[in-house]
């Protein structure tokens, strides 16, 4: 893929990048693609495709973060994050803090490896590991993202322990937070935007006072 079709396909989608992240997008892209052919990473094997169904989260989550996540030494973690969905385009976006891509499967994780350094992405670390068995010093995170990890509801229950009092977990979905019974969080902001003529939504949460 050449660069200048790379940055009209996401101009097309609403993102103006500059021309050091378009090369992030690019090297991560093709990256993926030649991993894919030999390491079950992704659904879809074009790039184009891989960028309109799935990186397009990633864009969007840029946004929505700079706008909710202000604190510069902000640490995050991305549960079960598989081919660095979402993170690893979103570190081109958004690269405030450290961030820690957790992921039990040893060869997505060289994938991801080799991603990170062939992106040039900053502060961003691959852990190899159960999110399960996650080492105490990196916990309370502040930040927690995670997409097609787990349904959500156990999700919550799963991080629950792991966030800070002030931390905020986000949830990717395809349904509304609106009307859920969400186990100790509540909802401080939620974003709907499309993909390809589907909704879909952000959800920030936040732990519930306990008054203590
Ligand atoms: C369906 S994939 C989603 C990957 C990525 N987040 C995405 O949106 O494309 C779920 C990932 O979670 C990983 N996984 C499953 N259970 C895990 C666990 N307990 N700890 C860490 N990773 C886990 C799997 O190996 C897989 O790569």
């Amino acid at each position: 893929m050449q660069l200048e079709e790379l940055r009209e396909e996401t101009a097309a989608l609403g993102f103006e990048l500059n021309p050091q992240q378009v090369q992030g997008l690019q090297a991560y892209l093709s990256t993926l693609e030649k991993w894919n052919r030999s390491v079950n990473l992704v659904g879809p094997s074009h790039w184009r495709e891989i960028l309109h169904s799935l990186v397009v989260d990633s864009l969007y989550l840029s946004g929505f973060l700079s706008r909710i996540a202000h604190q510069e030494d902000i640490r995050s973690l991305d549960l079960g994050a598989g081919a660095g969905l979402p993170g690893l385009p979103l570190r081109l976006l958004w690269d405030k803090g450290s961030y820690y891509l957790v992921e039990s499967r040893f060869k997505r994780c060289a994938f991801m490896r080799q991603a990170i350094s062939a992106m040039g992405i900053q502060n961003t670390y691959v852990i190899n590991g159960r999110v399960e068995d996650l080492p105490r010093d990196i916990l309370p995170a502040d930040l927690i993202v995670s997409r097609a990890f787990m349904p959500w509801k156990k999700l919550l229950a799963l991080t629950v322990s792991m966030l800070d009092v002030r931390g905020s977990l986000i949830v990717l979905s395809s349904q509304e937070a609106e009307g859920k019974d969400l186990q100790g969080f509540v909802l401080k902001e939620q974003f709907c935007y499309q993909v390809q003529g589907k909704r879909r939504f952000f959800w920030a949460l936040q732990k519930m006072d306990d008054g203590g």
